[in-house]
């Protein structure tokens, strides 16, 4: 099976499973300008042109204000693809310098806007672009820090902000986005250039897993497998089944 059907199959498992795509939803894709959130609007794209039911699609993307970003480039995909979105300017960047943990605040921040943007939007649901590797990266890193797993999940309802998160490509191996961005035309991955991230105790997980990877063939695979049983002890709780 080709790349692009084994894709977006992993996005219809995961609907299956958990209906991460009910009739009738407004998607709202947080969408940075990188490969993973695009491959995750343009999937998205893919999989909701195929069904006969109403869905609306639109974009949100968060300015954090980071020296020399401009997200032109992708607003012309936006239109090429006709696809509404929404610009919010949240200037985040310049709040860090002030804080020793500007990833979680950054985070946080971001999540924040990205919301608000959604709700502009009118949507019910918001993507965003965590992959396979996010979720195997933050298992260890989590376990590692706290002693105990934080495992990212395909669908998350916000009570307080009254929609669900979603994370349609978790079952989707970065090394497979990654492909998917330089072989689909039109999409143009931008660069962000955060001067945090080079540094970051999450880079360093993932330099450290990748040894691994490299050392033994079958861990990452072994640890996706296990990674998933994780995923799906954490959705029981969360279905309370
Ligand atoms: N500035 C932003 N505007 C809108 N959405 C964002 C922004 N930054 C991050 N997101 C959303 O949050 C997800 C996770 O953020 P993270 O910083 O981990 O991105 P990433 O793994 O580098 O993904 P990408 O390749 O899409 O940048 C992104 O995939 C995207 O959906």
């Amino acid at each position: 099976m080709g790349l692009i059907k084994r894709t977006l199959n992993k996005i219809l498992e995961l609907d299956y499973k958990y209906s991460i795509l009910p009739n009738g939803t407004t998607l709202a894709v947080g969408l940075s300008g990188g490969k993973d959130s695009l491959i995750t609007l343009w999937a998205l794209n893919e999989v909701l042109r195929h069904r006969k039911e109403k869905y609306k699609l639109c974009a949100i993307l968060v300015d954090q204000g980071f020296p020399g970003f401009s997200y032109n480039k992708i607003k012309d995909y936006l239109l090429l693809n006709d696809i509404p979105y929404i610009e919010k300017k949240s200037y985040i960047y310049n709040s860090l310098s002030k804080t020793e943990s500007p990833c979680a605040i950054c985070s946080h921040l971001r999540r924040g806007a990205l919301v608000d943007g959604a709700k502009i939007m009118g949507a019910t649901h918001l993507a965003l672009g965590h992959h396979l590797d996010d979720l195997l990266e933050g298992i260890v890193m989590t376990i590692a820090m706290n002693g105990r797993p934080n495992v990212l999940v395909p669908i998350k309802y916000l009570s307080r902000r009254d929609i669900y998160l979603i994370r349609p490509l978790l079952l989707v191996e970065e090394e497979h986005i990654k492909i998917l961005s330089k072989k689909i035309q039109g999409i143009n991955p931008i660069e962000t250039e955060c001067p945090y991230s080079k540094d970051s105790e999450r880079i360093k997980i993932k330099n450290w897993l990748h040894q691994g990877y490299n050392n033994w063939e079958v861990m990452h695979q072994h640890m996706a497998s296990w990674a998933r049983l994780l995923l799906e002890e954490e959705m029981k709780k969360q279905l309370n089944i």
